[in-house]
């Protein structure tokens, strides 16, 4: 593609020598990938800047650079604000704007968007639709899967992601926003037609300043709804009517909003909620006709998740009666209170719940079936907010009968460290320190009983323990099995 039309998206931008008619093959932010032809975008990251790797661009092929600074090189320069935002929609121009071809769904809040992404891909397939979908555990094209870094990439892969979805006759596609996208402006440049906001609650204080920052990084994603690289869909904004962050998000958009939660205001409401150990029944009113949901979803807060699902499938023209059938059939989430099988007469449970709300929705979802003793073994991650460390672990032992501390992806940070800003409030002897995962999971199998429920909380679907910068295989599910193996019946 030609490069000075290209740029015509930006508002503003210098060169330092003309363009004339220069071509450019693709568009690359690490040094080390680009190829010939490329434009290399100098990014400032967390751990190096990006503009120090112009030169090794160019001597690996690079024809032209973007930058926030002149810089001294032998190919012209483009110079803008912000390399970040700039290449946001220059990655979606260059990509033929791809979100403009098929619908596009973006889901927001601290806990659940990886399980209602899942459950929007249910419904829409039941409906004869081909999805994508992007997120915490994969991205996917169809049934094709593709393994991922972030919940949400950045904008060059997100953009080229889209093109291929098109190219693959993809229908409509699903995608999670983290805050951390939103702020960085990984989804400039995307055409949002439903824009689904689950809740609000701590986590990712290490990178907002303050829960305000945090809520204003989510609602730039109903900001953005029917921006000016929208088409003319019709545009809907779904949120959650019992959290009270929806007020700041129903203010941030112009468009359609659809609210939904377990309240009589909702429009789209959950009545007659019956939770078992294994199933979740409900009726779910909406403005378009009540169908009685039955599902194997466990626990209060996946009836959010499939009120969630469910207006944003009705906002995009779903009949309920497919919504209904699907959420019937779908049988869970990876890593999502995931029963781990054993020939024992106590259960495990995995999940990912890595965040004080989504511990304490999962205990108390526990609590309201578990015969006997309740145990966790728990961690948090390195390099990540500290300040729900406590939190967690005061969550953890206010709702288990036993509570084994341990390493959840201790990343760069002393694993001890992570477990004395855990356990240095608490008080009292319901729970221990193991460090070592597998030990830690190991004891927990020995120590329960008949009745019993052990739940694994933080790691869901990962089959790694990140320690230093490597991953080493590790699989809480594998783990737990095993374990359950040699103790079983004892
Ligand atoms: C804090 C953060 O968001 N970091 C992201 C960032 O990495 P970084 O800032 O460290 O990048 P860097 O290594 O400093 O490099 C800066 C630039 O120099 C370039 N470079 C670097 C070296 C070189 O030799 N040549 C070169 O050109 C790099 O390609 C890059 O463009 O840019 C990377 C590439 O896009 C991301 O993968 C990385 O996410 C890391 C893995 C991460 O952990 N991010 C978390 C905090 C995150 O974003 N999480 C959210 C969801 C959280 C949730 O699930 O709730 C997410 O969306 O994943
Ligand atoms: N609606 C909800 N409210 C509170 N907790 C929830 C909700 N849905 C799921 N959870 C809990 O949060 C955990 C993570 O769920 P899920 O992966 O769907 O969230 P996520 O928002 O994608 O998380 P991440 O930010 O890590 O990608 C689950 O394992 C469960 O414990
Ligand atoms: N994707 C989230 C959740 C990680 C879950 C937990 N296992 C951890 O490593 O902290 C993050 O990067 O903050
Ligand atoms: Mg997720």
């Amino acid at each position: 593609m030609k490069l000075k039309p290209l740029l015509s998206v930006l508002p503003f931008y210098n060169v330092s020598e003309p363009l004339g008619d220069m071509e450019i093959s693709h568009l690359e932010a690490d040094s080390r990938k680009v190829g010939d032809g490329g434009l290399f975008v100098c990014v400032k990251g967390y751990t190096v800047d990006g503009h120090d790797f112009a030169q090794q661009a160019v001597s690996n092929g690079a024809s032209a650079i973007l930058a926030e600074k002149p810089m001294d090189t032998s190919v012209p320069v483009i110079h803008v604000e912000s390399t970040q935002r700039a290449a946001a929609v220059l990655a979606a121009a260059f990509h033929g704007n791809p979100t403009r071809h098929f619908p596009l769904i973006g889901v927001t809040g601290t806990n659940g968007k990886t399980t209602v992404t899942y459950l929007l891909e249910s419904i829409l397939n039941e409906w004869g639709r081909k999805t994508g979908l992007i997120g915490t555990i994969q991205m996917k094209i169809g049934q094709d899967a593709y393994p991922v870094n972030n919940t949400t990439p950045d904008a060059l892969l997100l953009q080229k992601t889209f093109q291929q979805m098109q190219k693959d006759h993809v229908d409509t596609a699903v995608m999670e926003v983290s805050s951390h996208a939103l702020d960085l402006g990984r989804v400039h440049g995307c055409d949002f037609d439903i824009a689904v906001f689950t809740n609000l609650s701590q986590d990712h204080l290490d990178y907002h300043k303050d829960m305000n920052d945090y809520l204003h990084a989510k609602s730039l994603l109903f900001a953005q709804l029917g921006n000016t690289y929208a088409s003319d869909r019709k545009k809907f904004a779904v949120v959650n009517d019992d959290d009270p962050a929806s007020v700041v998000l129903r203010k941030s958009t112009a468009q359609h909003v659809v609210t939904y939660g377990c309240e009589p205001s909702a429009q789209v409401r959950a009545t007659n909620i019956e939770l078992d150990v294994t199933h979740t029944t409900f009726t779910m009113e909406t403005p378009v006709g009540s169908i009685r949901i039955d599902s194997n979803l466990i626990g209060q807060f996946n009836v959010y998740n499939m009120l969630a699902a469910g207006a944003a499938a009705i906002s995009a023209g779903v009949p309920l009666s497919v919504i209904q059938q699907s959420l019937k059939q779908m049988k869970g989430v990876s890593g999502r209170f995931e029963p781990v099988h054993g020939h024992t007469d106590f259960a495990v449970v995995v999940d990912y719940a890595h965040t004080p709300d989504s511990l304490e929705n999962v205990l108390e979802t526990i609590n309201g079936f578990v015969e006997n003793n309740v145990y966790v073994v728990v961690g948090c991650g390195g390099d990540r907010d500290k300040q729900k460390r406590p939190m967690m672990a005061s969550v953890a032992t206010s709702h288990a009968d036993h509570v084994i501390f341990t390493s959840d992806n201790p990343r760069t940070e002393d694993p001890n460290a992570i477990l004395a800003d855990m356990t240095s409030g608490l008080t009292g002897d319901g729970f221990e320190v193991i460090e070592d995962r597998n030990d830690a999971i190991t004891h927990a199998v020995q120590l329960a009983e008949k009745g019993d429920i052990i739940l694994i909380a933080g790691k869901g679907h990962e089959t790694y323990q990140e320690i230093g910068d490597i991953r080493y295989d590790f699989d809480d599910r594998n783990v737990a099995r095993q374990a359950m193996q040699v103790y079983a019946g004892h």
